[in-house]
């Protein structure tokens, strides 16, 4: 069965289910990491739910983007880098040999901390992937896509009479919802933001945030901040890193006001990191 076929299977599989019970989007278990000798992951096991905002937090070097990265398999472009174990995107190994990594990385798109749109206007930054990846053809059927990826970044407003303007002239927290746009554009199930917000300034973090609340309508979301209001405010689960191990994972709440481990309450509480 290809990955597409399976990712088909599995929507029309997950709509027989009961809709009030939490699905698994994605699958980790025992992940292992290597940069050459050095070992940056410790055997994680997370089950990450369909629809939901998990948040990734941890003091800086903890693994956090690392982990993110393995989730679209980024980390093959580090030649030192290893992995071992198990990521299924809807029970799809992500690393099995006979997958087409290309179809894995439409599948889970991404976010990074810099906008990075193309060095080209705002609708071929949109358009570019879907017509690559033969989602539409050029025309009215693009046009509407493009409308469409932009409507859902909530951003259409704002450039709708400059679709030829670059990308790179508009603001940084219009960029930022441009790269949105771009990752949705391909239709992915899971959207992965490495501290998306990070280069922006309060009111375009507001914007991104409530953004990230509706696109979870759709979407299945995994932020790495660095910022644990942010997290508390948008996550539903969030997942506490500490020296490439996983040290608590729960639902938002429990984490931020009852956690369990000792190390999770002394990082939220600001003694270390
Ligand atoms: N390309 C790489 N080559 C070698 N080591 C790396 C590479 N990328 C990350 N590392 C190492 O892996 C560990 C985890 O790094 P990672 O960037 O995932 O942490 P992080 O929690 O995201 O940190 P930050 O919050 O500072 O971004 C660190 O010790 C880092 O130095």
């Amino acid at each position: 069965m290809t990955m597409e076929n399976g990712f088909i299977q599995h929507a029309l599989h997950a709509q027989e289910q009961d809709s009030t019970q939490e699905s698994i989007k994605v699958q980790v278990k025992n992940l292992n990491l290597f940069y050459g000798e050095k070992q940056a992951l410790n055997s994680i096991n997370m089950d990450i739910y369909t629809k939901k905002i998990t948040a990734l937090i941890g003091p800086s070097g903890c693994g956090k983007s690392t982990f993110l990265r393995c989730i679209n398999r980024m980390n093959d472009l580090v030649q030192s880098c290893r992995v071992e174990g198990y990521i299924g995107v809807d029970g799809h190994d992500i690393y099995d040999k006979e997958i087409d990594v290309v179809a894995v990385r439409k599948r889970v798109g991404m976010v990074f901390q810099q906008p990075n749109p193309f060095p080209k206007s705002i609708y071929e930054n949109i358009a570019y992937a879907p017509i690559m990846h033969d989602i539409v053809k050029k025309g009215k059927e693009c046009d509407e896509l493009v409308e469409r990826a932009l409507r859902g970044a909530n951003l259409w407003d704002e450039v709708k009479d400059k679709l030829k303007d670059p990308g790179t002239a508009l603001s940084g927290g219009q960029q930022q919802r441009l790269c949105i746009a771009r990752a949705i554009a391909v239709e992915p199930d899971v959207i992965l933001m490495d501290e998306p917000t990070s280069a922006l300034d309060p009111i375009s973090t507001e914007k991104i945030e409530n953004l990230m609340l509706d696109l979870k309508k759709n979407y299945t979301i995994i932020i790495v901040t660095h910022n644990m209001q942010q997290a508390a405010r948008i996550a539903d689960y969030t997942a506490f890193f500490h020296m490439g191990n996983l040290i608590e994972y729960s639902d938002a709440k429990t984490l931020f006001v009852n956690p369990k481990e000792k190390k999770t309450e002394d990082y939220i509480t600001g003694r270390f990191g």
